[in-house]
């Protein structure tokens, strides 16, 4: 598939020599959701500025459509971008709010109305046309704010962040929402994120990144099914990081059970989560592991903390990674 969005070896320097971004070359397919993840200060949201506009790229291109936009404008790079606070006028109302970005464009008033309630329909929020930014909750601003970035029509929406000022019900929900809108207009959303469940239930393609450099960009599936390193194992989750007398492996925590002959320790921890019982082990060789355990499953044989066991996985789930991490 044609990539939407191409970073050719892309590195961003701060003033005083700090690397941001690191020489990173990333081809997003047209109509995909990507999104960019890793930890505090990997650089997600200098990638997105620099993709955006907002930041300038010390060395590489940014491509858009096979165009090369790496010396233009933001306005001109066929991009909107939606930021983490909503960044709404308080004194117009929704819909005058979603009209602005017509406005800008000196569209004439009457059809810049018409239009801003279209959007409004699609994020669902007609009937709060009427309303200031102060008379919406949290989410509802955040949909107005979804309606005025989408309303000029861009090749690339860039979304920074745009759930982490939700409760957890909404966060949920908004995410069914952005998946829903991104589907539905068919065009490419970058969407940098710290949550790891965020990226497996919306990307196409998630991003991992680590220290100003690309750790592993894939489907998410295969991220977790095959992480690239040990640094992708731990930051997505679910993983045993474990040094075995083969190699370094990373086993899925719910493929481990207890009994077997892999390892040996004692229980240093139970967490009862519902669905799932999460069983913390220390190894005898000074290991940490865990096994999440269907909740039936251990009930019907439970241990407390204290209690000596052994972990066991197939040979099949210990997926084998390189001995030292690239990023
Ligand atoms: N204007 C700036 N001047 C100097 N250094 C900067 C500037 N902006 C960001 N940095 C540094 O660049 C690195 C990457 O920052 P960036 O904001 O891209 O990370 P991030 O992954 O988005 O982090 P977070 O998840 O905390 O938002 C960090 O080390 C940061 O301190």
């Amino acid at each position: 598939m044609q990539a939407d969005v191409e970073l050719i070896r892309v590195t961003k320097r701060y003033g005083g020599g700090a690397v941001a971004v690191d020489d990173i070359s990333l081809a997003i397919p047209a109509g995909s959701y990507c999104c960019l993840l890793g930890p505090s200060g990997c650089g997600k949201t200098t990638t997105l500025r620099m993709i955006a506009g907002h930041e300038e790229v010390s060395d590489g291109d940014v491509l858009i459509g096979s165009r090369n936009v790496t010396n233009l404008e933001p306005a001109v790079r066929g991009t909107a971008m939606m930021f983490q606070s909503y960044a709404l006028f308080p004194h117009l109302s929704a819909l005058e709010n979603v009209a602005f970005g017509l406005r800008m464009r000196g569209v004439a008033r009457a059809e810049r109305l018409r239009r801003a309630q279209e959007f409004l329909d699609l994020v669902q929020l007609s009937a709060m046309a009427g309303r200031l930014p102060s008379q919406l909750s949290g989410g509802q601003q955040q949909r107005v704010a979804l309606a005025r970035a989408l309303i000029t029509h861009p090749k690339v929406l860039l979304l920074d962040e745009p759930l982490s000022a939700l409760d957890p019900f909404l966060r949920t929900q908004m995410r069914e929402e952005l998946k829903r809108l991104q589907r539905e207009l068919g065009i490419t959303f970058i969407h940098v994120t710290h949550g790891q469940d965020e990226a497996m239930a919306l990307s196409d393609i998630a991003v991992v990144m680590n220290g100003g450099r690309i750790a592993q960009a894939a489907h998410p599936r295969e991220v977790f099914e095959k992480p690239a390193s040990a640094f992708v194992a731990r930051f997505i989750g679910g993983h045993n990081v474990l040094r075995l007398p083969e190699g370094r492996f990373a086993i899925r925590t719910d493929r481990c059970r207890l009994g077997g002959d892999r390892l040996a320790g004692h229980v240093t921890a139970i967490e009862y989560q519902g669905a799932a019982v999460r069983v913390v082990l220390a190894a005898q060789d000074g290991q940490t592991a865990e096994a999440m355990l269907p909740d039936a499953l251990f009930h019907a044989a439970p241990v407390s903390p204290g209690a000596a066991v052994t972990l066991g996985w197939d040979a099949a789930d210990a997926h084998p990674l390189p001995q030292a991490d690239a990023a």
